[in-house]
């Protein structure tokens, strides 16, 4: 784990939430991206070196829609930036970790991603995020 990529925010209504970052962090969005394969519409914003990822469900199945029933607006989850996903969910996997996905899925913001069950990780939802490099 090289650094936080990002923090996701789960939000109901994306656009206020990012018209209220936008005031929060005194800078604009710079990517909207929805990834359907995981049901979500994503906002980034760059603060410094670190970037916040707002998320809301696309659809009443999204892991979004049934995190804000349960829980209600917040942080959703840590992503960390990592060099080789696949090295690092072959080592995560043999200290014991939980991997939701057996092999990297596509991420929003040009990412490889591989989630960690919060039931393993002190109940924090863990993304590791590797950035797809152009050939
Ligand atoms: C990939 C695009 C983008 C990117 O950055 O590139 C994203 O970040 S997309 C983010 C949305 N996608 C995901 O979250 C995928 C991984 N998540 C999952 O597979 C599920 O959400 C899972 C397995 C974490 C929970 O799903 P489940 O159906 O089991 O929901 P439950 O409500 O039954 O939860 C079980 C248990 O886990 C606790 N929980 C759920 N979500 C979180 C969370 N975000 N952080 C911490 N804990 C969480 C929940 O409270 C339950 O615990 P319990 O003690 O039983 O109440
Ligand atoms: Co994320």
């Amino acid at each position: 784990m090289r650094k936080i990529e990002h923090i996701g925010i789960a939000v109901k209504d994306l656009d206020l939430s990012c018209d209220l970052y936008e005031k929060l962090l005194n800078t604009t969005c710079y990517k909207r991206e929805e990834v359907a394969s995981e049901g979500v519409r994503t906002a980034f914003f760059q603060t410094g070196a670190n970037k916040i990822e707002l998320l809301s469900a696309s659809h009443q199945d999204s892991p979004i829609a049934k995190f804000l029933e349960k829980k209600g607006e917040g942080i959703h989850h840590i992503a960390f930036d990592v060099a080789d996903i696949l090295l690092e969910m072959e080592r995560l996997k043999k200290e014991g970790f939980v991997l939701l996905n057996e092999q990297p899925k596509l991420g929003a913001d040009n990412k490889l991603v591989c989630f960690l069950h919060p039931k393993g990780t002190n109940g924090v939802l863990v993304e590791l995020c590797q950035e797809i490099k152009a050939l």
